[in-house]
């Protein structure tokens, strides 16, 4: 089997960046989107999405003559001359009772089934349960054609980079050569290229994400009982971070984790082993200690606030899910704001790389307005920039002394400095000598 063109079908963080990189090695590359606008905006350069480097693959690639984009799946496999490798990179989001909803992938299937070139190979990037390559399989109805799984690990914000330097490459098919053919895609990358089954490779990409939610949940639990004892998780995680089998990384506790990827993937793989009557207590615990701990934020809200969030004045620092990303997709900080917002506070929002409107709060487009007024300032997403804020500035306006910083990112001594009270995760407050709380 022989393939001379790429086509990436969904233009979002994943098929954007797929696109874009692949023709950055060489590739020839189709990017097709359903949204007429913006596939008009790709073809003037412009990217929407926040990913360092991105916008610059997309104008080289467009220079090039390596990425066009062109408005439809179907239109862009027709113009075609020969076998493709075709990505589809189309959302998966979290359906009514927490399964993954295929309807995009089996559309787009749907489409294309009768012009895909024969010899082609249609790859599922999107993040499917097992057992899907084999359903789009039988939904083409075509012997002269293979399906490949090739799960996408890149992180958001850092999109690029992950996707140029992968920690590995997986491809998984019941056709090895087909499997091997789509990790020669990626040859230019030099990363390890792992080949499996097509089921085996759908499974990495949950085990891998439910992996690193339950890692989360399990040091923000360690978190919370470092509060009870008084010990100190920042200590706690340096010294389990030593050990090469923990390692340091994806062990930083906060809010809670969130974004488009592992509240939805976590729900469907307890969906799915649900639905085989297969028990998981271990992964249903990790998305219950998650939910909790956006009430442990907010109960640390209320307490300072004397009880009762009524009518407080609640200044939050970032709305996006992590740092590096404008993407809103189930934010701990919104589920945090929502939770305070129930009880009837007031919430001024500012996020550096998020404007517009927001519902139950207000966005404000400085930091120092989020803070003025306010009772107690919650720092939710760690944005490098808040740790170096004029602290005697935000003591001179707040109306209350009270930081909680679900990030451990507050100088807290500067704090302390200028009459502040910051009430980390996981660690003891610090808090101005004249005071007790
Ligand atoms: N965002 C991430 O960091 C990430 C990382 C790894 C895997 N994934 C997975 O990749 C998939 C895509 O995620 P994303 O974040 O890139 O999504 P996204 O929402 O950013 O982009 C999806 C794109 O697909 C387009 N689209 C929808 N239906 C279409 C159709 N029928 N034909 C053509 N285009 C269509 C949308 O217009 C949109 O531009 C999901 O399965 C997700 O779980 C995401
Ligand atoms: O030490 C940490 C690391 C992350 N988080 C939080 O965890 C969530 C997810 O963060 P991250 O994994 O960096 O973001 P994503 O871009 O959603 O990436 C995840 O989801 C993608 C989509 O499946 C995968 O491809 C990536 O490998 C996987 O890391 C965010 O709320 C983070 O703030 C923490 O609280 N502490």
């Amino acid at each position: 089997m022989s393939t001379r063109r790429v086509i990436v079908v969904g233009t979002g963080y994943v098929g954007l960046t797929t696109g874009a990189c692949l023709a950055s090695v060489g590739h020839r590359v189709t990017c097709a989107d359903i949204d007429p606008a913006k596939i008009a905006r790709l073809r003037a350069g412009q990217v929407d999405i926040l990913e360092t480097g991105l916008a610059e693959l997309v104008s080289g690639g467009t220079a090039s003559g390596n990425l066009d984009f062109v408005l439809g799946a179907r239109p862009a496999v027709v113009t075609a001359d020969g076998p493709v490798a075709l990505f589809l990179c189309v959302p998966t989001p979290m359906g009514a009772g927490g399964e993954a909803d295929l309807r995009a992938v089996e559309s787009v299937v749907g489409e294309i089934a009768d012009v895909l070139p024969a010899g082609s190979v249609l790859v599922t990037k999107s993040t499917v349960p097992v057992g899907t390559a084999a359903r789009v399989a039988d939904m083409l109805g075509r012997d002269d054609i293979a399906v490949v799984s090739n799960p996408e690990f890149l992180r958001e914000g850092s999109a690029v980079s992950d996707f140029l330097n992968p920690d590995r490459v997986v491809v998984g098919s019941d056709d090895r050569a087909a499997a091997e053919l789509v990790g020669g895609l990626y040859d230019a990358l030099n990363a390890p290229v792992v080949v499996t089954d097509a089921a085996s490779a759908e499974m990495v990409k949950y085990a891998a994400n439910c992996y690193l939610a339950t890692k989360l949940s399990y040091v923000n639990a360690i978190a919370g009982l470092c509060e009870r004892l008084g010990a100190d998780v920042e200590a706690v995680i340096e010294g389990m971070g030593h050990d090469p089998r923990i390692g340091r990384s994806f062990l930083r506790p906060g809010p809670g984790w969130g974004g488009s990827c592992l509240p939805k993937d976590t729900r469907a793989l307890a969906q799915v082993a649900e639905a085989a009557g297969y028990a998981f207590p271990l992964l249903d615990a990790a998305i219950d200690t998650n939910l909790a701990q956006h009430a442990h934020v907010v109960a640390k809200v209320r307490r300072l606030c004397g009880g009762a969030l009524a009518g407080a004045r609640i200044g939050l620092l970032g709305v996006a899910f992590k740092a590096g990303t404008n993407d809103l997709r189930d934010s701990p900080a919104l589920a945090v704001a929502e939770l305070l917002a129930a009880e009837g506070a007031e919430l001024t929002a500012y996020d550096p790389a998020v404007n517009g409107e927001l519902s139950r709060l207000s966005l404000v487009d400085d930091p120092y307005l989020a803070v003025k007024g306010a009772d107690v300032v919650v720092v939710l997403t760690e944005w490098p920039e808040f740790a170096t804020l004029d602290w005697s500035l935000v003591a001179e306006l707040m109306a209350g002394q009270s930081i909680v910083d679900t990030r451990n990112l507050l100088p807290l001594n500067d704090l302390r400095a200028e009459g502040l009270a910051c009430h980390p995760i996981g660690r003891a407050p610090v808090v101005p000598a004249a005071r007790s709380l």
